[in-house]
């Protein structure tokens, strides 16, 4: 898969103006079910006229240029991640645009010109919500009336899920509170983070459950503080786990606010510090706590341990 980046005002150099795109249009930031059903139909369109699949994203995302949102947005994919996803679904080329207030300033004229014309796109795909160029004055309308038949339009209907509509602020408000299995449901895959193994404290062994301590890769987000059913990608396999996201209060001092996310793999004893790995977070459990000692911390993680096995016996 060919990665483009373009600023505005770009340079073509890296376009090859003799290849014709269907490309879909968005942000993209979770690559969730609402947008693999964008994505999908630009690919068939490429397949029926005979062109390169292309989604077209920008960075950073437009609230941090234009401000003006209640919520905090973090990335649900930081932009590596969400190209990977990208690659794997089949995508021939992904356009990162550069989201710079210059940018943001065009006429949806003048975005169509400059990103849709002069890349070469026949066929454009987005959702029925899509909005761009300056105050987010264009849409799926103005697209298709402002295309003169140079590119053809395909607007994809609300995908929703329990009548509401599947969104990437939809899925950040569920991470916000550990709803694990439902961002799992949105996302239609499990919600993942990349990390390196790196040394803890070391008194998970002498607990009986050792755990690998996982330091995320940086701009991942991690979900609310508590236990979860998870699974660890070591060394290409999967394996089953339970994993404490939070700050020991039964070992550590409060005021010690140091957030710590460490899994303990099931039926596994390998030295795995310094591994790339990947945590993929399936369940909620409980919130973390202080015990009064560490027999009922014991007690408590063989639980969460059990209900971990159950739970992904029945997944
Ligand atoms: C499944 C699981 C649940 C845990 N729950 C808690 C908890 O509720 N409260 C707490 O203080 N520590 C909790 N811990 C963290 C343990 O205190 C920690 O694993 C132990 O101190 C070893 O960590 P270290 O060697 O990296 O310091 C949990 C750990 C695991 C694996
Ligand atoms: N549930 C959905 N059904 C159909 N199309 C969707 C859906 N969600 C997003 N899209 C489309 O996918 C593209 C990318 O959308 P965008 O990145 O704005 O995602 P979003 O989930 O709507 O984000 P936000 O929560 O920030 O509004 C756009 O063309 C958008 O219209």
């Amino acid at each position: 898969m060919n990665v483009i980046h373009l600023k505005y005002p770009h340079q073509l150099k890296e376009v090859d103006t003799s290849t014709s795109y269907s490309l879909a249009l968005g942000f993209f930031d979770g690559v969730h079910r609402g947008h693999q059903a964008v994505i999908k139909n630009a690919i068939d369109k490429s397949k029926e006229l005979n062109a390169k699949s292309a989604v077209m994203t920008f960075d950073p995302h437009p609230s941090i240029v234009l401000g003006g949102r209640k919520e905090k947005v973090f990335y649900i994919t930081p932009l590596q991640q969400k190209i990977n996803i990208l690659k794997e679904i089949g995508v021939d080329t992904v356009f990162v645009v550069q989201f710079t207030s210059d940018f943001a300033k065009l006429s949806p004229e003048d975005f169509i010109n400059y990103f849709i014309r002069d890349l070469n796109v026949v066929h454009v795909t987005a959702g029925f919500d899509f909005t761009f160029g300056s105050f987010g004055k264009g849409n799926m309308e103005t697209m298709e009336s402002l295309s003169n038949g140079d590119y053809g339009v395909s607007v994809i209907n609300k995908l929703t899920d329990d009548a509401e509509k599947i969104s990437s602020t939809r899925i950040r408000k569920s991470l916000q509170i550990g709803e694990m299995e439902e961002v799992h449901k949105l996302l239609g895959r499990p919600f993942e983070v990349p990390g390196l193994v790196i040394h803890g404290d070391k008194r998970g062994r002498t607990i009986g459950f050792p755990t690998a301590n996982i330091q995320s890769a940086e701009g991942s987000f991690i979900p609310a503080v508590g236990v979860y059913a998870v699974r660890i990608l070591v060394q290409n396999r999967w394996h089953d786990g339970v994993c404490n996201v939070g700050y020991k209060p039964t070992f550590k001092n409060p005021e010690d606010k140091q957030l710590s996310i460490e899994v303990h793999i099931l039926d596994f004893d390998k030295n795995i510090y310094g591994e790339e790995v990947v945590v993929g977070w399936y369940k909620r459990i409980r919130n973390e706590k202080k015990f009064d000692g560490i027999d009922s911390l014991k007690a408590q993680i063989e639980k969460d341990k059990q209900e971990a096995i159950r739970y992904f016996q029945n997944l």
